[in-house]
């Protein structure tokens, strides 16, 4: 069996893209065979790696499984599709895209159901009226069974959809539905809400690792480089350079630090600079202006790399 890290990224559908933004902003370069139907790939540079391009759905199940070291996947198919994920696999990072929420969503016809409750309460008279339990359209079943648990709803079948879950209601085969939504137009076109308390996940792309996956020492490494790269470009996204002319004593530098982040880089006699949170770089800026700085600037970073890789830290230490 191949000792090397295996890499599984979307093949399609909308995190295709932006897993291969994801990647090369980070400076891992995918490579793909020679047609778009090559499935498997290489990253430049990096001998011990072989990727594997596959659906969203089926990397979450290799996972599971331990094919594949790293997969990036929506953690409403991690949530869906793996028991007791929590064993199984690690969730590294949250990647920013993929966002969408998993609701549940009744007719907007029906004006006395709001929230859950409301749901568990009209379930019982559902049958004497109608002769049948409430039905719910989904393909995220356990995920509906969890929730409606844990909002006492029990008095209900679950009809299996993989397709056009939303045209349910209107078709006459299911009463409401669970379902992924990001901009709410499906469900709005479908004359659908989504309750109050209804919002079951929110789920975005996440880089997800499996800890039952053959972890050989040349995997392992292969992970701790592609992982400190993700993290030297994770932490430059958020920092910026700031520089001013201005001489701090330590106790200045030790104030920057515990007021806005700060870590100071270096102090040459009238000129100190810092890595600091994007979000705080203006307060910085006025801040340091009080302090007698005739001007300060910003800049972006490409990577800032640490000694200690946390990405890395946090997955070798739930491995083995
Ligand atoms: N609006 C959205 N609808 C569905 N999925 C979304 C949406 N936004 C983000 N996602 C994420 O993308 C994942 C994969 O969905 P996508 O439809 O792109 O591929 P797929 O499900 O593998 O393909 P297919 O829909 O053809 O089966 C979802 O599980 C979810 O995590
Ligand atoms: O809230 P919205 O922005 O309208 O997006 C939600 C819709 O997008 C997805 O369908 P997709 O296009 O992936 O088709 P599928 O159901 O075949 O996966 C999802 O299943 C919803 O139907
Ligand atoms: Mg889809």
């Amino acid at each position: 069996m191949t000792k090397k890290l295996i890499v599984a990224t979307p093949s399609k559908g909308r995190l295709q893209e932006n897993a291969n933004a994801f990647f090369a902003r980070a400076g891992l370069e995918l490579t793909q065979g020679r047609g778009a139907r090559d499935y498997r790939g290489a990253i430049a540079g990096l001998e011990s790696v072989e990727v594997a391009y596959l659906s969203a759905s089926e990397i979450t199940g290799r996972l599971a499984r331990g094919d594949v070291h790293f997969g990036v996947t929506g953690e409403d198919l991690v949530r869906e599709e793996i028991a007791d994920p929590g064993n199984k696999v690690e969730l590294i990072a949250p990647l920013g895209f993929g966002h969408a929420n998993v609701v549940v969503a009744a007719p907007q016809a029906w004006i006395d159901v709001r929230v859950m409750a409301d749901l568990a309460d009209i379930a019982d008279g559902f049958r004497a009226r109608h002769g049948r339990g409430l039905r719910v359209a989904t393909k995220y079943i356990n995920t509906t069974r969890r929730f409606f648990a844990q909002h006492g709803v029990g008095d209900y079948r679950i009809v299996e959809s993989s397709g056009a879950t939303e045209g349910a209601p209107a078709a006459g085969s299911a009463d409401l539905i669970v379902d992924i939504t990001t901009t709410g137009a499906t469900l709005a076109a479908n004359a659908l809400k989504v309750l109050d308390d209804g919002v079951i996940l929110r789920s975005q792309a996440n880089l997800v690792a499996s800890l039952g996956a053959p972890w050989s020492e040349t995997a392992r490494e292969a992970a701790r480089v592609i992982l400190s790269r993700i993290a030297a470009e994770e932490i430059a996204r958020t920092t910026r350079e700031v520089c001013a002319t201005v001489a701090l004593t330590e106790e200045g530098l030790h104030e920057a630090h515990v007021k806005f982040g700060a870590s100071p880089r270096e102090r040459n006699g009238e000129t100190a600079t810092f890595n600091c949170p994007t979000k705080q770089v203006a307060a910085l800026a006025d801040w340091l202006i009080g302090k007698g700085a005739r001007n300060v600037t910003s800049a972006k970073l490409d990577y800032v790399f640490h000694a200690g890789n946390a990405l890395w830290g946090k997955l070798a230490g739930r491995l083995d």
